[in-house]
């Protein structure tokens, strides 16, 4: 049995330094709480929607302001962490001004979904950045990406350089890797898109989806919860799709890239799978902003690179 600190020690001085473990056990322990915390929400009475909206005009729901408190809190616990960056957060908050690390992340990510009981989680990433200049950089800097998906089990899934490892949570709440080197079948049948938003589809992904859909044995899953979909790519393989709205192109798509996209496309290509916005890899883009949004296809290679190619070929679309 290999716990996660167990893991984290076994790669303490190689993958890791002393901060970087202090960084990740803090926010394992900020997932168990938030795990806690969802599972007992309606009894709580943490559910409904608050009067605050964030900085991307979303309505905050209390679970969404306590999970960035409790992710804010991991990261004043973590001395090496110089900033904050959070999807709940108007810009970078300074936390230790002699840190080296940026802690980025998505609190609470599906959270629609919080009061139907549906898989929700919590995405983040390490970035090295001592200043806040350094913050705006592409995903290949990330040193460490992960999430947790709190769903019928609490799963803590990580990726620090060496593939990616799946923890589960026992109900001693300790983490126990279940799964060593997770890998995304290269093929699939199964893609994951939210088929309302059609009308605002370029014409590379409504081909694909119609082709899709036409061909005997293909199957659409959406959960509306990022986290949850990719964990079912992990498990099964599959494609997720958010493009971005045709009809404003400027908008960059539906999902953040710093702490969504970025995080998600990270663990993905660590796990052999593809994760692209259209003709770039998700994480060669170079950020511009804190809260950008970019178009998000990832998961199986064989089938990414389906459409990579058609975006490639249709020249006259305008794509990143
Ligand atoms: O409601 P839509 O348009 O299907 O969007 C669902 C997407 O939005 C998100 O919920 C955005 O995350 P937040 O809940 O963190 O804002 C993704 O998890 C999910 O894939
Ligand atoms: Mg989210
Ligand atoms: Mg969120």
């Amino acid at each position: 049995m290999t716990t996660f600190e167990a893991y984290l020690d076994a790669h303490s001085g190689t993958l890791l330094n002393e901060d970087m473990v202090t960084i990740l056990s803090n926010i394992a322990e900020a997932t168990r709480q938030i795990s806690d915390k969802l599972r007992s929400s309606s009894l709580s009475g943490l559910t409904g929607a608050t009067d605050a909206i964030n900085i991307q005009g979303e309505t905050q729901k209390p679970l969404d302001i306590l999970s960035n408190e409790i992710m804010l809190e991991a990261c004043r616990k973590s001395p090496a962490v110089a900033f904050a960056v959070s999807e709940e957060l108007d810009a970078e908050v300074l936390i230790h001004p002699a840190g080296e690390y940026a802690m980025i992340f998505d609190p609470l990510d599906g959270s629609s979904n919080l009061d139907v009981n549906v898989t929700v989680g919590t995405i983040f990433s390490i970035i090295e950045a001592s200043s806040a200049a350094e913050i705006l950089k592409n995903g290949r800097s990330q040193l460490a990406a992960g999430y947790a998906a709190y769903g019928p089990q609490t799963n803590l899934v990580l990726a620090i350089g060496n593939g990616v490892q799946i923890f589960t949570l026992d109900q001693h709440g300790v983490y126990v890797m279940t799964t060593a080197d997770a890998r995304i079948a290269p093929e699939t049948k199964e893609f994951a898109i939210n088929a309302a938003r059609r009308p605002s589809w370029d014409d590379v992904i409504t081909e694909y989806v119609d082709g899709s859909i036409g061909t005997p044995g293909y199957n659409m899953r959406w959960v509306g919860s990022m986290v949850a979909d990719t964990h079912r790519i992990f498990n099964r393989g599959g494609i997720f799709l958010y493009p971005a709205d045709r009809s404003k192109p400027a908008s960059g798509g539906r999902l953040r890239l710093l702490y969504e996209a970025n995080p998600i496309g990270f663990l993905v290509e660590a796990a052999g799978g593809s994760a692209i916005a259209g003709k770039t890899a998700i994480l060669d883009i170079e950020p511009t902003s804190l809260h950008q949004r970019v178009p998000v296809i990832f998961g199986s290679r064989q089938e990414v690179a389906k459409i990579s190619q058609a975006y490639c070929i249709a020249r006259t679309i305008e794509t990143v």
